[in-house]
């Protein structure tokens, strides 16, 4: 380890996050009934122009009216490239009640863009004596986000999550692709005569959950469009789980289960864990570092493995 000690991300679960328009105010108590870990009311791509005032208006009722339970609350504010952003966050603030747990920045592209909301964040705080601290996610959904992807996670203490946004990263990458998540038609390789196909999101998904976990941020996958397609859902979350990341967003109410499925360890995974934490406990009493489990090596560097598998599913089960 570096003399720099990694830090340890928020610890609590995120397995999924359910995505609604605040333009749908009568999708929010399905909402808060779901069975998702964070729940972020949309004020950004889902609601058109037209209906932005109205659907912060909705946002702002619902942090008072409905019963989130134990659900973390996020809201998704508009970028700060539009005219929308700043009231979004003042008003959300200023008028919201105490139940909001985060604010979620979309095409974050660079420190700065936390910082300036940040230091919204802060005035507002003190000046209406909130008390709970207002948490930051981002959204890195284009080009400069990516390229600056470290930076970003290190851009405030706030900072609790980052997610991929396929869809705009896509747009922004300039990729040949309408598809939101999973494997796309044209990304394969031929090898004698047989199509291979790839994953092209993977890339930008190791770089954020080496920056994530860098800073002690929470990786998370972003959309999957097709929300019919469940077997495509779970392919691409199990790889992003194994990748490292904690969770993935659900457009549709049918992707919570998904989510939480894939990103809670199953009991098998859990069960090998433990039964290498006590073969290295056995190898550490007769003096060795390292061992053999079912055939295979394991030493210093299996007990971290097999930890991180137990303190998170021991983190979800609470
Ligand atoms: C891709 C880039 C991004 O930025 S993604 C993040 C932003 N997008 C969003 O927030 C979109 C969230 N999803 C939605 O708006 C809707 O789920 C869409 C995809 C439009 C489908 O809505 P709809 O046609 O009503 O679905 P459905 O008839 O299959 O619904 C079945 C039952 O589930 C409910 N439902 C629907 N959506 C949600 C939701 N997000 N959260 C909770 N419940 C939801 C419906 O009301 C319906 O309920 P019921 O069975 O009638 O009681
Ligand atoms: O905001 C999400 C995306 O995929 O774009
Ligand atoms: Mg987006």
């Amino acid at each position: 380890m570096s003399f720099r000690v990694q830090p340890q991300p928020p610890a609590r679960p995120n397995r999924c996050q359910l995505f609604g328009p605040g333009s749908r105010p009568a999708l929010f108590e399905k909402m808060a009934a779901s069975a998702a870990d964070v729940i972020n009311l949309d004020l950004e791509d889902s609601v058109s122009p037209d209906d932005k005032a109205e659907a912060r208006r909705n946002v702002i009722a619902a942090t008072h009216e409905v019963d989130w339970n134990t659900k973390h609350l996020s809201v998704r504010i508009n970028g700060l490239d539009t005219p929308y952003w700043y009231r979004d966050v003042v008003d959300l603030l200023e008028e919201g009640s105490e139940r909001i747990d985060q604010i979620m920045i979309p095409k974050a592209g660079c420190a700065g863009d936390i910082y300036a909301v940040d230091a919204l964040v802060s005035g507002i705080e003190a000046a209406k004596g909130r008390s709970k601290r207002i948490g930051l996610e981002v959204i890195i959904e284009t080009a400069a986000g990516l390229a600056h992807v470290e930076e970003i996670a290190a851009a405030s203490p706030r900072m609790q999550a980052m997610s991929l946004g396929a869809a705009d990263f896509a747009a922004s990458m300039g990729m040949q692709t309408t598809g939101i998540g999973g494997t796309q038609e044209n990304y394969y390789m031929l090898r004698e005569g047989q199509r291979y196909w790839s994953d092209p999101w993977h890339w930008a998904q190791t770089a954020i959950v080496a920056a994530c976990r860098t800073h002690g941020v929470l990786p998370v996958d972003g959309p999957f469009g097709d929300f019919s397609d469940e077997e495509g859902f779970r392919a691409q979350a199990r790889r992003s789980a194994t990748l490292g990341m904690v969770g993935k967003w659900a457009i549709h109410p049918k992707q919570v289960a998904l989510a939480n499925e894939v990103f809670t360890p199953s009991d098998a995974a859990v069960a090998e864990a433990r039964e290498i934490l006590e073969a290295m406990e056995e190898a550490k009493r007769t003096g060795q570092g390292a061992a053999v489990y079912k055939g295979r090596l394991v030493d210093l560097a299996s007990i971290r493995q097999a930890e991180v598998v137990v303190r998170q599913a021991e983190m979800i089960a609470g």
